[in-house]
């Protein structure tokens, strides 16, 4: 579980199918104007490290994870390098001392981030010291729709995604970019997508965006998630958005939460919101990924605000019904 530290170092994790342009990103991120100093994780599939050479960016420290793919055989070396950054950050490593504002990973194409952004949840180490800033997904408008129906990979690249760049716009026609757009929306209603040639983008849409710890709501309107006329129903990742005013029972959202967890916690990818506790004066935070859940008191309400809970969950096959069945039951009495 997750605690809320002063200033934690926000991280970026890039992902996206192979070819889709994370290294052309990370080169436009490093040459930006953005005045911030970035420590830059690379993981590559394979022995040798191409895109260490193909990455600019003389002041950046750039950390190379080979020999596997960083969210199976090396979540240890993850562990190891954010460890050793932070070290670095401290002054505790001798002589090496470097500071750094944030961390971007960039992580290779045929990587399911899962277990990436668990890290950041599953170590307490690296809990307290990080915080997972955004998921950016580049998505090769070209090829996606094909990556999409073979793998598992590219459907949790997009679930997990709280930006999309849908990047080489050139190589395909209006038509098809719209339904690729409106594929993309359907498996993942609360990412932001930006259309991209060369992955050129505004930093400021990717980076420092608090994207994951909900500090900035669900800007999601729930009449928004209900529209149906894009809907293709042939993509098994949904999802499901939640919204109440009336205060929720604690042991009853743990309830809830238990038997979720325990019988699709497998399906559910992602999930993130706030509650309103019946009793509490502050809002809670909660999200997790998969089995992990991380939940704690946030800030109090506002005087001007109306408490409520909303979140949103995006999986695999999710029981709609189970789900709204399951989340009224938890209303207070
Ligand atoms: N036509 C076109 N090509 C692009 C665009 N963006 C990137 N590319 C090209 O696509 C190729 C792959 O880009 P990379 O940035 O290396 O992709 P990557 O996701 O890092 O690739 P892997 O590391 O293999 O997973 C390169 O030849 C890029 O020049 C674009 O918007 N349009």
């Amino acid at each position: 579980m997750s605690t809320v530290q002063n200033n934690p170092i926000p991280v970026t994790v890039l992902t996206g199918f192979l070819g889709a342009g994370k290294t052309t990103l990370l080169n436009h991120v490093l040459t930006a104007n953005h005045g911030e100093k970035i420590a830059v994780i690379v993981n590559e599939f394979g022995e040798i490290g191409i895109d260490n050479q193909l990455v600019v960016g003389a002041d950046e420290e750039i950390f190379e994870m080979n020999n596997g793919c960083i969210c199976c055989t090396v979540r240890g070396d993850l562990i190891r390098i954010l460890n050793d950054l932070k070290d670095v950050k401290l002054g505790r490593s001798g002589t090496r001392k470097a500071d750094f504002d944030r961390v971007l990973i960039e992580t290779t194409g045929l990587a399911d981030p899962a277990p990436v952004a668990q890290t950041f949840f599953v170590d307490p180490e690296i809990a307290d010291f990080y915080k997972l800033d955004a998921v950016v997904t580049v998505v090769d408008a070209k090829h996606a729709g094909q990556h999409l129906d073979d793998g598992h990979e590219a459907q949790e690249q997009v679930a997990f995604a709280d930006v999309m760049l849908l990047n080489k716009t050139d190589l395909v026609s209006a038509e098809e970019l719209q339904q690729l757009e409106n594929r993309l929306l359907n498996m993942n209603k609360t990412a932001k997508i930006y259309r991209t040639q060369q992955s050129s983008i505004d930093v400021k849409q990717i980076l420092g965006i608090g994207a994951f710890d909900l500090d900035k709501k669900l800007e999601i309107e729930p009449e928004f998630l209900q529209e149906d006329h894009h809907h293709h129903h042939d993509d098994h990742v949904t999802s499901l958005f939640f919204r109440e005013t009336r205060p929720l029972d604690l042991k009853k959202v743990e309830r809830f939460i238990n038997v979720w967890l325990q019988d699709h916690g497998v399906d559910t990818f992602r999930y993130k919101g706030i509650l309103n506790i019946k009793g509490s004066k502050k809002r809670v935070v909660f999200q997790g990924i998969h089995m992990l859940l991380g939940a704690f008191p946030d800030r109090e309400w506002k005087t001007n605000e109306e408490p409520i809970s909303e979140f949103v969950i995006i999986g695999r096959n999710l029981d709609e019904n189970w789900f709204r069945q399951q989340f009224a039951d938890c209303v207070a009495d």
